[in-house]
């Protein structure tokens, strides 16, 4: 463990370590098989107050902090990566609910997302605006007291199961200052999915375009101010990029200690793999790089808890090194399995094609060197 933890954040991940040997690992691989998205599962976690993470106890959550759900986010992913990647998703929302919502929104849907009763989606990111979030083009416009929305978002995790849409609109001129946040409930008529994505990985967890054909939605489920869009997705995002670092370490843990089991039980020349010290050194480095990036993850979660200035900054630079790194611990775990860890059963190949998409979606990595050398150039400028 990269720092001491308190009791409570002990227990907790206790907790969640334990909900994931029980109700994810064991039906991990079948998920990915059978392309299932397990809701009633996410219900179970939700019962134990991993909906509303850190969603205020007046309408229902847990009110934890950011490095209790990294925690969390870790330690599920050991059973499963997508459903705690998904879980991580629906809490990003909520929080933005939570956070950014007037009391009527907060007291009308918090309760049922924290309870899961309603599944939540991001919608920010549209076919011709992914890095470049500020390019969007979905429209609303004003009609009285609803907004008309026109466009399509792209790459929706949840999409077709969630109940309701987080999603940013132009409501303005070009640029971030032209965005709002619009919730878009499931049953709005206009609404409509596209198909359910064949995917590298992920398979536990659909991923459909939403569409608006014109949604009438209420100017009462806009989230805060017209123009403040943008940097309420930015801000939502800042969490949600360290709950998927922590995500990749949880699943490159539970990788790392299959090829430790592994690797025991193998017999090659006569010895146990274990006995070669290429291969010890090589587990070394992998567990070496794991406490590395924890430690840089847990001290981003700490500086979004702190308020810091450089939160932004710190939680770029973690997303970026847990998901490189916990990818590269994965797929030498694999290598470790030899030609057993192509196959299915061993539980290893799912892990590395689950991983994969962490250093792509929430921002890909490159946008986090983007964001980190902006720090370090304006830093740099002012000295
Ligand atoms: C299986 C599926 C595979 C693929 C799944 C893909 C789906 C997803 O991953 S979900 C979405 C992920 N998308 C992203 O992460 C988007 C990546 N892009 C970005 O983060 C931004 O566009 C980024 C960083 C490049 C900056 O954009 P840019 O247009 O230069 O805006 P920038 O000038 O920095 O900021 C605009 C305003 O927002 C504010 N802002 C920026 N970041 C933040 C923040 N973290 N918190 C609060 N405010 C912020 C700025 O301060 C600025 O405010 P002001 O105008 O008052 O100065």
């Amino acid at each position: 463990m990269s720092q001491e933890l308190t009791e409570d954040q002990r227990a907790i991940r206790e907790m969640a370590l334990g909900f994931a040997a029980d109700a994810l690992e064991p039906k991990a691989v079948e998920w990915d098989e059978k392309k299932h998205f397990p809701v009633d599962v996410l219900r179970e976690a939700a019962a134990l107050g991993m909906a509303g993470i850190y969603v205020a106890e007046d309408v229902g959550g847990s009110a934890l902090s950011r490095l209790d759900a990294v925690l969390i986010f870790e330690a599920l992913a050991q059973g499963c990566p997508t459903v705690s990647a998904y879980l991580s998703i629906h809490n990003m929302a909520a929080s933005m609910i939570d956070r950014f919502g007037n009391e009527e929104q907060r007291q009308s849907w918090l309760p049922k997302l924290c309870t899961m009763e309603y599944l939540a989606s991001y919608c920010l990111t549209e076919a011709g605006a992914g890095s470049d979030a500020a390019a969007l083009k979905t429209r609303a416009v004003l009609d009285g007291d609803h907004y008309v929305v026109n466009g399509a978002k792209q790459f929706i995790s949840g999409a077709g199961a969630s109940h309701l849409y987080v999603t940013m609109v132009r409501t303005g001129g070009d640029g971030p200052g032209g965005i709002s946040t619009l919730v878009i409930p499931a049953d709005s008529p206009g609404l409509s999915f596209g198909a359910n994505e064949r995917k590298m990985g992920w398979n536990a967890q659909p991923t459909r375009a939403v569409l608006f054909d014109d949604v009438r939605v209420p100017v009462a489920n806009r989230l805060g101010n017209e123009g403040d869009g943008f940097k309420l997705a930015m801000a939502g995002l800042d969490g949600g990029r360290i709950n998927i670092g922590a995500c990749s370490l949880g699943g490159a843990q539970a990788a790392l200690d299959k090829a430790v089991r592994y690797m025991g039980e193998r017999k090659a020349f006569n010895r146990s793999l274990d006995q070669f010290q290429a291969l010890q050194f090589r587990v070394a480095d992998m567990a070496t790089e794991l406490e590395a990036a924890r430690s840089l993850l847990y001290r981003a979660a700490s500086k979004l808890d702190a308020k810091a200035p450089d939160a932004t900054t710190f939680c770029a630079m973690a997303k970026r090194f847990a998901t490189d790194t916990g990818y590269s611990v994965a797929d030498a775990a694999l290598q470790l399995h030899g030609g057993y860890g192509y196959l299915a059963d061993y539980g290893i190949e799912k892990i590395v094609r689950d991983l994969r998409v962490h250093q792509i979606l929430e921002g890909t990595n490159e946008i986090m060197r983007l964001i980190v050398s902006r720090s370090v150039f304006s830093e740099g400028n002012r000295s």
